[in-house]
């Protein structure tokens, strides 16, 4: 039967990119995306965002949901400091099964987690079973419709502290319109806009950058 996308791009990884080195990794994955399939990884235009922000806010402990293929969890890993950690939920086992192999690709299986499951039903087990106290740092980049929902839970399991930082992928294409409307109210949070465009396109897109304070 046919190759699915993922698994195409992963070939690609493993024809292109040199093991051991996330950047080849990186840029390995754009490139298939740009010249033969595009993919909704958070890519090089969001991705160099996404890159300032986490080596700003220097985590020790990360979350992402959804992994899907582990480009931004590649991007995110590559800058974590030493015994630094960061856990990325995927609930889909075909994608899941890619993200592990781009990982290892990338020689950052020392400081991922790659938890398949739904984050409904982790984010509550965060404390007791991976020993989390706080996340320092969260990307959302899963299904538009549980950012919201998906924060709140984060909120009341209690695994957020003053000054954790929040990223949101698509708040503009596909859009996540009732999540910005609670954050950007919220008392709880100071938050910033950061434009961009849909990766690997010129359609306009951004990432919302939300500091909880508490
Ligand atoms: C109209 C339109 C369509 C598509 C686009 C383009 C576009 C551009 C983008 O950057 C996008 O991120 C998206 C997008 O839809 N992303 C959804 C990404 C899901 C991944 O996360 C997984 N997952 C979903 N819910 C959960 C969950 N609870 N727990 C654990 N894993 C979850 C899934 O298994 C996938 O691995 C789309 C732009 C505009
Ligand atoms: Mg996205």
């Amino acid at each position: 039967t046919r190759s699915t996308r993922p698994q195409r791009m992963l070939k690609a990884v493993q024809k292109n990119a040199t093991r051991g080195d996330p950047l080849s990794v990186i840029s390995a994955i754009d490139r298939f995306c740009r010249h033969s399939e595009w993919a909704m990884n958070v890519g090089d235009e969001k991705g160099t965002i996404l890159d300032s922000v986490v080596s700003e806010v220097n985590p020790a402990m990360a979350l992402e949901l959804g992994t899907y293929c582990g480009y931004s969890t590649v991007r995110i890993a590559r800058l974590l400091p030493p015994g630094a950690r960061l856990v990325t939920l995927e609930f889909n086992g075909d994608y899941a099964a890619i993200a592990r192999q781009v990982i290892e690709w990338a020689g950052l299986e020392d400081m991922v987690q790659l938890v398949e499951g739904a984050s409904g039903d982790w984010i509550p087990r965060m404390k007791e079973h991976f020993g989390v106290k706080t996340f320092d740092f969260i990307f959302l980049d899963h299904w538009k419709d549980r950012y919201l929902p998906d924060i709140k839970l984060l909120e009341e399991c209690g695994l957020l502290r003053k000054g954790t930082v929040v990223l949101a992928d698509n708040v503009i294409c596909p859009g996540t319109p009732d999540y910005l409307e609670y954050i950007r109210n919220s008392p709880s949070y100071e938050s910033n806009y950061f434009r961009s465009h849909l990766e690997y396109t010129k359609a306009e897109d951004g990432l919302e950058k939300s500091v909880y304070v508490g």
